[in-house]
């Protein structure tokens, strides 16, 4: 009774402070959905303009998900320049007219939707999203160009501005349909992506496009000219022939993007396995008791996936062996998974010895590889859940060969050719974050809980190791390092770790694609494969030479 009392506080604690971060998400997103501001938005409006938000909102299909990519891109990271939410351009797959399709809507209340250097990241992921699932894209395009006070870091290098239209053109050539409407002034590098695309179309009155706008052709080579007349919606349907459709408003515009999707052909299907979706039979709503408050606790991951998939039935991959991790199949709103999660709680290895949670050992890592390699066999997608703090360090384990383990895991999780998607819960901690599929490792998704924490180690790990590397230093010149200046600086390698190691230090720089509440997660990863479900997979998979 004693310990069911216990668990019962421990598990409405970690229910308050869990739930405490979900409604911080909330509050965090909602400041963020209000782009540029009242006064911003109130100047779009007077132009007779639909708001970014407005726009994808109204194109969607009526009582649908929009899975949003990158809500968080560029949070904190301008603020000398008044800040860029979502880095003034709103991503996301959604559903038009029945089809999924990857939405890129450039937020003009944000700097008249002006390129920073977060934006351009956000752009390509989006392709790249697209490009990989094969999914129509649609680009609601308003923006000014590149951020100029800002243009050293957005403009010539193969991740900048270039490589979108760089994409328009690959994608048009694999046969990937982009869309686009002109919905305000598309100057200079906005100018090109809407004419990269299949096909445009320009809004009356609010739509422009040119290369230049009035002010540089006026210092160029001196004309005089309105933005109207160099690039609005009759110079381009009735002069240039530049845009394909002239519409009278946004919503014109929008029904208009709807009608030609209606009209797509059927896509081609990878053939991934579902069937009748079922909810998880345990309580989802119990992750939120079951999730530690604090990272350092432990808990048995099992428990998470049974309130993950359906009916919370799973069929687990050599269950006592290599415990540290867990393998196994499921169904997630019917679709077939491979699950590869790191276990929390300490667990036992072959010979006895006793094993921490959240570490990849020999036996987990060797475990994970061979069961990768047989999603891949099978056809079916991976979904990894991560809480690790990493691989196992010390003499026992480098003299079990740790590396060459490591390495097999990560050879298999690189070379995978079945979709990946990762879901960091907790920890996600040095090369353990690659192994489990870090951003590097190409998931076609990968969200974040607001338990999670990226970083190569913990803070207070870095903080004991610079320290006695700097210790190190000053001994080799005969000094010492007094305990104030060991402390201060502990401290402030500490402080300055724990900031950089939050969900939304992440989701600001897109190391994850975004923070979902937990409840989401069985939404995020099924819309996930129903796009990757739209690519058949075409390269035979391989492994590279792994040594045994
Ligand atoms: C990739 C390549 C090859 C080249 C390029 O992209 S070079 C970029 C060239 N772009 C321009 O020259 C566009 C300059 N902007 C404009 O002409 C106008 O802003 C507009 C016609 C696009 C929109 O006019 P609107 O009246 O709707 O908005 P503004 O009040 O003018 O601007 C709002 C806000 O945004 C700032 N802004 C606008 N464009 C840029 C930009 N390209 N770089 C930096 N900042 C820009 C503008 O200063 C204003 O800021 P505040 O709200 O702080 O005053």
């Amino acid at each position: 009774m004693a310990y069911l009392a216990r668990m019962n506080i421990e598990f409405n604690k970690n229910e308050d402070i869990n739930k405490q971060l979900v409604y911080e998400l909330k509050t965090k997103l909602k400041k963020i959905f209000a782009g540029g501001g009242e006064k911003s938005a109130a100047k779009q409006k007077e132009k007779g303009k639909m708001l970014a938000r407005e726009r994808v909102a109204y194109l969607i299909d009526k009582e649908t998900e929009f899975l949003e990519i990158g809500a968080f891109a560029a949070d904190g990271m301008y603020a000398e320049q008044g800040g860029c939410p979502s880095a003034g351009v709103i991503c996301g797959i959604g559903y038009v007219s029945g089809r999924q399709c990857m939405i890129v809507a450039n937020d003009a209340t944000v700097k008249a939707g002006a390129w920073f250097p977060m934006t351009a990241k956000k752009n390509l992921r989006a392709q790249e999203i697209a490009m990989e699932n094969r999914l129509p894209v649609i680009y609601l395009v308003d923006s000014a160009g590149v951020y100029l006070p800002m243009q050293d870091e957005i403009f010539p290098d193969k991740e900048h501005f270039g490589r979108m239209f760089r994409n328009n053109a690959m994608m048009s050539a694999d046969g990937i349909v982009q869309i686009s409407a002109i919905m305000g002034s598309c100057v200079a590098g906005g100018a090109y992506l809407p004419i990269m695309s299949d096909e445009a179309m320009i809004v009356e009155g609010t739509g422009s496009v040119f290369l230049a706008g009035s002010y540089l052709v006026k210092s160029a080579i001196g004309e005089d000219v309105d933005n109207e007349t160099l690039g609005g919606a009759t110079t381009h349907c009735e002069i240039s022939g530049v845009t394909d459709y002239k519409q009278p408003n946004d919503q014109a515009a929008l029904d208009s993007i709807r009608n030609i999707m209606s009209m797509l052909g059927e896509p081609q299907s990878a053939g991934f396995s579902r069937v009748k979706p079922q909810e998880p039979k345990l309580n989802p709503e119990d992750i939120f008791g079951i999730l530690p408050e604090n990272r350092e606790k432990q808990y048995d991951m099992h428990e998470i996936i049974y309130r993950l998939v359906d009916n919370s039935e799973f069929e687990e991959y050599k269950k006592e062996y290599g415990q540290s991790i867990i393998c196994g199949l499921a169904r997630i709103d019917g679709w077939a998974v491979g699950i590869v999660a790191n276990q929390r709680k300490v667990v036992k290895s072959k010979k006895g010895e006793m094993q921490f949670g959240g570490v990849i050992y020999s036996d987990s890592a060797d475990k994970s590889a061979r069961f990768i390699m047989n999603c891949n066999q099978k056809k079916i997608p991976l979904v990894f859940l991560q809480d690790v703090t990493g691989f196992m360090v010390g003499s026992r384990s480098e003299q079990g060969g740790i590396i060459k383990d490591g390495a097999k895991m990560v050879n298999a999780v690189a070379n995978s050719v079945v979709p990946k998607f990762t879901i960091v819960i907790g920890n996600s901690y040095g090369a353990g974050n690659y192994a489990m599929c870090g951003k590097a490792y190409d998931p076609r998704l990968i969200y974040a809980w607001p338990s999670a924490k990226i970083a190569v180690m913990g803070g207070s790990q870095a903080a004991k190791t610079l320290l006695q590397i700097q210790a190190a230093s000053l001994k080799s010149k005969g000094e010492t390092i007094t305990p104030e200046k060991e402390a201060e600086l502990l401290k402030e390698i500490t402080d300055r770790y724990d900031s950089q190691t939050t969900p939304f230090y992440a989701a600001s720089r897109l190391w994850v694609d975004g923070i979902i509440n937990p409840l989401e997660t069985r939404k995020v990863i099924s819309m996930g494969i129903e796009a990757a479900n739209q690519s058949p997979i075409k390269r035979q998979f391989n492994v590279g030479i792994i040594q045994t």
